[in-house]
């Protein structure tokens, strides 16, 4: 893909780089939760935010997961800084394919609709056309996937994208091997990381 073989195609995660769903988690768990104890964004730790509250108390695990899978939720998230500009500079990009790649949660009831909803809302009619929903990202084909997710396995041991970890609360403390890269946040170079990949 690339030059060579036709335009770059970019593939964007959507919670932790398009939308913030670790600030909304915080605030409807205080919200709805004040006397427990909670994980600030400053103490988050791992992908999984439901791991690292079981670890602070059994009981809080499933008390924090009904909070993002109540209805609602994925709708109210609020975008990250620069994201929703991002996108729709890159969309017109020349040469240039941008789709939205997300998971659903496996209790889906509510994300996977009002994941659709978010993007027409915040991003327009176009940006639905380009929405991939998969649970499994290793085996959908493109040049670049900007994600949170420090790891990133399924089926496909060598995806044909490379991985560009977008800088999170969970993450901000994971050291990458080299050559791996990433997008500290959306005011960061992302155009240089583009054509960088234009080059290879
Ligand atoms: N940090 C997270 N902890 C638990 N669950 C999360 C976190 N970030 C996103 N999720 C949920 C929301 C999505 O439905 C899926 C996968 O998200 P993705 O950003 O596509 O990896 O998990
Ligand atoms: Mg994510």
């Amino acid at each position: 893909m690339g030059s060579a073989a036709g335009p770059l195609r970019v593939l964007v995660d959507m919670d932790g780089v398009l939308a913030d769903f670790e600030g909304a988690v915080l605030r409807e768990f205080r919200a709805r939760f004040p006397a427990e104890p909670r994980v600030e964004l400053a103490e988050r730790r791992g992908f999984s935010v439901r791991e690292q509250y079981r670890n602070l108390r059994e009981d809080l695990e499933a008390k924090v997961a009904s909070v993002y899978e109540s209805p609602g939720f994925f709708l109210r998230l609020d975008p990250i800084p620069g994201a929703l500009e991002a996108m729709k500079e890159m969309i017109r990009m020349q040469d240039t394919q941008v789709f939205i790649c997300t998971s659903p949660l496996r209790k889906y009831e509510h994300c996977i609709v009002e994941k659709y909803k978010w993007v027409e809302k915040h991003l327009g009619p176009e940006f639905v056309e380009r929405i991939i929903l998969t649970r499994d990202k290793t085996v959908v084909a493109a040049d670049l996937l900007f994600d949170d997710k420090d790891t990133i396995q399924g089926a496909e041991p060598n995806p044909s994208w490379e991985h560009i970890l977008f800088t999170c609360c969970h993450n901000r403390h994971v050291q990458l091997p080299a050559p791996r890269r990433r997008l500290l946040s959306w005011a960061d170079n992302w155009k240089a990381i583009l054509e960088s990949k234009r080059r290879q």
